[in-house]
């Protein structure tokens, strides 16, 4: 596409999106063409965090001619987020919320939550490396602090919706709203998302869901939000620089304590690790373990004895996941193949589900073909084509003959 076309394309996507603002934050009724559906809501409680997104949500939705009140969580230490740059929910994020609540002349309350944040998030995470998992706190974040809380706070302020900045899309479908993944594949937050409640869904709007980032950019841009160049938040908003064992070693001084790395299938000793929270199953790199005759990954964490295992790349060959504490959003659908992902980054892969999916209930995923590197504690997440069908955590695997 040339520079022009592009330039072309972001400007009537922006103005279609203001032009249709309105319709972002419909009211739509659980069944399609009820009378409500086609109802704007009249009052909106937007997340905001201080980033761009959210800014602009809050802008769309003020520009729909709703009453608009904006929540910030103050999700972490203040102080100490101050610090750093890129820095999410603390500290300059709370004022770039509040400059842009006073632009837009909305309302804005900051609610301190560092201590359920703490327990339900940060502790969670911590202990979840020292049991030997590789843990996605995002994805408590969002079943937590931002969907059940900040919920909770715009149900009791009388709003017909909470809005967010996340990169989702809910789509009326035949037994209610569905979760469908965003629209720019390289922005889609689904994978963060599959433990939203079918009756969370029916209150929350992501009117970003359906539009790309430089288009958020735009429209930032057209409302004159100061944020509008804002740098995106980096991965793990209260982790600092990447440094997550810097956020362990602070709740589990022992976090370092140094163990064996043994061979899964003959239980040599072949070196010395440097605390089991800096390995996860499928890694290669950083194993500093010499003279080997074939490359080897970590197979397995032992936190009980404190060991690594390692062993060659075939150990990794999975044919199945065990999940728990599996969310379904919608019936499961009776004519599209079913994938699922089994790591943020990782593409989804054709499988068949087992068992009682949803509600809590324990199932297994068994994958069509062998599948590498599926780590207990990632997050599991269903798909038929775009929608969301649902997803559990794992928590065991079934290794694969190859
Ligand atoms: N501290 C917070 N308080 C209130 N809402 C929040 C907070 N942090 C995140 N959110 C909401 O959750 C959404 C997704 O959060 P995420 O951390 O993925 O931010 P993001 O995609 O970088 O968006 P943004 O540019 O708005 O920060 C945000 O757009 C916002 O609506």
């Amino acid at each position: 596409m040339s520079a022009n076309a592009q330039i072309f394309t972001l400007a009537s996507d922006a103005d279609f999106a203001l032009r249709n603002a309105g319709a972002l934050f419909q009211l739509t009724g659980t069944a399609p063409g009820s009378a409500s559906e086609s109802l704007s809501a009249r009052r909106i409680v937007v997340a905001m965090s201080g980033g761009v997104d959210s800014s602009v949500v809050a802008a769309l939705a003020a520009h729909s001619g709703a009453e608009v009140i904006g929540i910030t969580l103050q999700l972490y230490d203040h102080g100490e987020a101050v610090k750093r740059k890129g820095a999410c929910c603390a500290g300059d994020d709370i004022r770039d919320a509040r400059a842009v609540a006073d632009r837009l002349g909305i309302a804005h309350y900051v609610f301190d939550h560092e201590t359920s944040f703490r327990e339900s998030v940060v502790e969670t995470f911590a202990d979840e490396y020292m049991a030997g998992r590789t843990p996605i706190p995002c994805i408590r974040c969002n079943m937590g602090p931002k969907f059940v809380d900040l919920l909770t706070m715009a149900r009791d302020l009388g709003a017909d919706c909470l809005a967010t900045g996340h990169y989702v899309r809910r789509i009326m479908g035949q037994h209610g709203p569905e979760l469908h993944r965003a629209i720019d594949p390289a922005r889609d937050q689904s994978y963060f998302l599959y433990g939203t409640t079918e009756a969370q869904l029916d209150y929350l709007r992501f009117p970003l869901g359906g539009m790309e980032k430089p288009v958020v950019r735009a429209l930032a841009e057209h409302f004159g939000l100061k944020v509008a160049a804002k740098p995106d938040s980096q991965d793990i908003c209260f982790v600092p620089d990447g440094d997550y064992a810097s956020v362990v070693r602070r709740i589990h001084p022992q976090a370092d304590d140094a163990g064996d790395i043994l061979h899964a299938q003959t239980g040599n000793v072949l070196g010395r690790h440097r605390g089991i929270i800096h390995y996860t199953v499928g890694q290669r790199r950083g194993l500093e373990i010499g003279g080997l005759a074939e490359p080897l990954y970590v197979v397995g964490i032992d936190a009980a004895r404190g060991a690594v295992l390692v062993g060659p790349r075939a150990m990794l060959a999975v044919s199945a996941a065990h999940i728990t504490e599996t969310n379904r959003i919608g019936p499961l659908p009776a004519d599209v193949p079913l994938t699922a992902k089994v790591r943020s980054l990782a593409k989804p892969v054709p499988i068949t589900l087992e068992g009682d999916f949803g509600d809590g209930a324990p199932a297994t995923i068994r994958f069509a073909a062998p599948e590498y590197g599926v780590a207990p504690g990632q997050a599991a997440v269903i798909y038929a084509g775009d929608r969301v069908i649902g997803g559990g955590w794992i928590d065991s695997t079934e290794k694969a003959a190859v």
